[in-house]
């Protein structure tokens, strides 16, 4: 399968075509064209094509886009044909996209809706699928989203502490270098010959944007960048972490407008703000003719960097390895000497002939730790592209895994009522308030709640749902059950024989009702959906939640089918926890762990 993919990043475009053999392993892999522009200015820019990346030559383009239009182009001349499927860098893919994800309207749609998140990133990224869509139509599209590898970060990580409505409107933090920060991490442990899992690992991305992200034992468990890819570390024209307050002083005493301050803090801070040059190759050439600005914007920015490596050392509980990445990790030893130094206290100290002799040539991945020093400290080259290409080609060959994704509802604690239930606990005749609609066609959240009663304690404000039951049923989590004092058995929906006596407490009176139950794991499917997975009602089958962290199967689930359901699978929350799942999550339905009903 040969993939070309875009890299259109805030500063730079990068592109490589990728051949991958069908059936065979990834590391078969092999990049067949790679090039680059960048330093867009006035008179044009810097333009580097073929696999051994030449010295610069100039180019006449001024902008991104205009670089973009010429890449069809420039594959021509060199003969790369046979293109299969064109795969793009997505900087903002939300909470949404766990993985590779073909390009389709809707998906595109949610990606122009996240611009305002990533107003330098996504229009550049939207620009390069626009140009691919252009020159080969009847090619597949796809997206590999830099959030992505972080949706793995604890919610201690991800939010903000900020007012509840906000949080409730969207806001959190993503991160992003998603795709460059797990290259690096995997490389560098492969470098190493240890297990990435048993590791504690720092990424240091410093290109034109620049985060830092802490890598426990594989995963993500925090970045720098934020809801946005503004927070974090100096770049070379985004200013990173400020203080909130600024904001009000902007306005009210400088009397700016809410545009004007983010354009200034995405456009015109960081390394341009303090020396007029965002790129560091020319701060690093001032400073060493004496510009104090440049030295000083060469100080905060290894500064900010430094502190980043302390916090998150103290976050993972020690450091293993730190790695360099980017345009300034890879090619700049004084900037990595001035990040590392002062680091030796935690057993982090550079060897500077190594530092001085770093070459990447061939995807190497040098150690520049001096010898004998506890952490190890490695440089290597992002290998955005390759990952890309990797991350579609696995997701193409994968067979028919959009069929077999079903979305997972957590349900927390919720009581299913009797007409004789709610007479008793909110008066004769009472009608209970639907509030919020459920995604099962005709049920409800009622606006009313009740008390459970145990031996051992009480459960306030338990949910009802409704419509109303020939029986009264309650359905409780396992930890809910030791709350209460009392033991429920897991069931399915309805089978309430030998269930337990709990006390329901209303406004207007109690209730004693057997049917308390923990309720079996189980997926709402509609007919549709069934026949199309090949499932009937009554199947068991296995669902592996590979995305959350503490990934799980599932065994045992089983599927109710009825012609009007929303295919959905419901867990607990005691479930959910022990998946380790917040947010969106959808399980996989592996295929060869069907119990057939019958
Ligand atoms: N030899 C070098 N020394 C110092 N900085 C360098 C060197 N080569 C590239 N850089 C810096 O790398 C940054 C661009 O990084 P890169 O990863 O290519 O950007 P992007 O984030 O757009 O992909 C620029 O600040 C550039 O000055
Ligand atoms: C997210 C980000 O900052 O990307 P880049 O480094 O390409 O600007
Ligand atoms: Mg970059």
């Amino acid at each position: 399968m040969r993939i070309l993919v875009f890299n259109a990043g805030s500063s730079s475009l990068k592109f490589g075509v990728f051949d991958i053999p069908r059936g065979a392993g990834l590391a078969q892999m092999r990049q067949c064209f790679k090039g680059s522009f960048d330093r867009f200015g006035a008179g044009g820019c810097e333009y580097r094509a073929g696999l051994d990346m030449p010295k610069p030559a100039r180019a006449p383009h001024t902008s991104l886009e205009a670089a973009t239009l010429a890449v069809p182009d420039i594959l021509a001349e060199a003969g790369i044909e046979d293109i299969e499927a064109v795969a793009h860098r997505i900087a903002h893919g939300g909470a949404e996209f766990t993985g590779a994800t073909e390009l389709t309207a809707p998906v595109l749609d949610h990606i122009r809706a996240l611009t305002p998140l990533a107003p330098l990133h996504n229009p550049a990224n939207l620009q390069a699928v626009d140009v691919a869509r252009k020159v080969w139509p009847d090619l597949p599209q796809w997206g590999v989203f830099d959030t992505s590898f972080h949706l793995t970060n604890p919610a201690r990580a991800t939010t903000y502490a900020v007012p509840k409505a906000w949080r409730d409107a969207g806001l959190r933090r993503f991160g992003f270098h998603g795709t460059s920060h797990k290259y690096v991490a995997f490389r560098a442990a492969e470098e190493l010959g240890r297990d990435l899992r048993d590791m504690r690992v720092i990424s240091l991305h410093l290109g034109n944007g620049a985060s830092a992200c802490a890598v426990a034992h594989g995963q993500s468990i925090d970045s720098s960048m934020g809801m946005t890819p503004l927070e974090g570390l100096v770049m070379g024209t985004r200013s990173g972490d400020v203080d909130p307050g600024l904001f009000g002083y902007l306005s009210r005493q400088m009397g700016l407008g809410i545009q004007e301050i983010e354009d200034a803090l995405y456009r015109d801070s960081g390394l341009l703000g303090l020396t007029g040059s965002a790129d560091m190759r020319d701060v690093e050439d001032r400073a060493a003719k004496g510009d104090s600005d440049a030295q000083l914007a060469i100080n905060i920015y290894a500064y900010r960097a430094r502190k980043y490596i302390g916090a998150y050392a103290a976050a993972m509980g020690g450091l293993d390895a730190l790695i360099f990445t980017g345009g300034i990790g890879e090619n700049s030893p004084s900037m990595r000497r001035r990040i590392c130094d002062g680091l030796e206290f935690m057993g982090l100290k550079l060897d500077h002939d190594r530092n001085m002799a770093v070459d990447l040539v061939g995807q190497a991945a040098p150690q520049i730790q001096a010898y004998g020093t506890r952490v190890n400290v490695l440089v290597t080259e992002t290998a955005e592209q390759a990952m890309i290409a990797r991350e579609v080609a696995m997701a193409m060959s994968a067979p028919r895994a959009e069929a077999l994704r079903i979305p997972v509802a957590v349900s927390a604690r919720h009581v299913h009522l009797s007409r004789d239930a709610v007479d008793a606990l909110f008066g004769p005749g009472y009608d209970l308030t639907p509030d919020k609609p459920l995604r099962q066609k005709g049920h409800w959240a009622a606006r009313e709640r009740v008390n459970l009663h145990g031996p051992k304690g009480t459960i306030s404000n338990v949910a009802i749902l409704g419509p109303l039951r020939d029986r009264t049923q309650i359905e409780i989590s396992r930890t809910d059950g030791f709350a209460l004092g009392l033991d429920a058995p897991v069931r399915h929906s309805g089978v309430l024989q030998g269930t337990p006596t709990v006390r329901l407490q209303g406004p207007a009176g109690q209730y004693d009702s057997d049917g308390l139950i923990i309720a079996a794991r189980h997926i709402h499917m509609n007919s549709k959906d069934a026949q199309q997975m090949g499932l009937t009602d009554g199947d068991s089958v296995s669902i592996s939640l590979a995305t959350t962290g503490r990934g799980l199967t599932f065994g045992d689930v089983l599927i109710r089918v009825s012609d009007n359901a929303f295919t959905e699978m419901h867990i607990d929350t005691d479930e959910a926890n022990a998946a380790g799942i917040s947010g969106a999550v959808e399980g996989e339905l592996s295929g060869e762990a069907i119990l057939r009903a019958t």
